[in-house]
């Protein structure tokens, strides 16, 4: 089981208390679909991504970068339980959509990217420390269900 300090709810809770999920949660998935373009093949559906900047107009894209924000969010609002609160969305993940799980991790370094170029200074060394690690426990909780 994961413990957290104070520190690190408080440093959690305040992300995401100031947190724009449509800006980030664009931002942060075009960033993944353009730096890692491998993980396109999972968004067939989603209409042109052709190139950065037809991804980055993409609304179906954008739609779906907040829809991911509000599934982070389960994890801020069950932070000590964040492996049975991702139990059904890794099974979606992985016997539904067939998602690499080595993905999650490049989506969650595209979000850690976004956030410190949007906090800047504000996104202190503690900050780091603290959304490393509650990303790590979601990159977890969501690889679960592989096998
Ligand atoms: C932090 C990591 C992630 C979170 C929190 C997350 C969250 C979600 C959520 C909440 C949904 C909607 C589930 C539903 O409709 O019930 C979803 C769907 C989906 N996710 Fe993820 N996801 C993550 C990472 C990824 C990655 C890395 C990929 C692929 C590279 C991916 C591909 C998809 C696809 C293709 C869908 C279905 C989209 C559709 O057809 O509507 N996800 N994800």
């Amino acid at each position: 089981m994961v413990e957290w300090t104070d520190s690190e709810r408080a440093i959690i809770t305040s992300i995401f208390s100031n947190l724009d999920y449509e800006e980030i949660g664009r931002k942060s998935l075009c960033r993944c679909l353009i730096v890692y373009p491998w993980t396109q093949r999972y968004f067939g559906g989603f209409g042109n991504l052709y190139n950065a900047e037809t991804i980055l107009c993409n609304p179906l894209i954008a739609a779906h970068g907040t829809k991911i924000l509000h599934g982070l969010d389960r994890a801020l609002k069950n932070m000590d339980d964040i492996k049975n609160t991702y139990a059904e969305l890794s099974l979606l993940h992985s016997d539904k959509l067939h998602v690499d799980p080595d993905n999650f991790r490049l989506l969650a370094d595209c979000l850690t990217v976004v956030i410190a170029a949007k906090m800047g200074p504000a996104f202190t060394v503690d900050t780091q420390v603290a959304w490393q690690k509650f990303l790590s426990v979601v990159v977890s909780a969501l690889g679960r269900q592989y096998h």
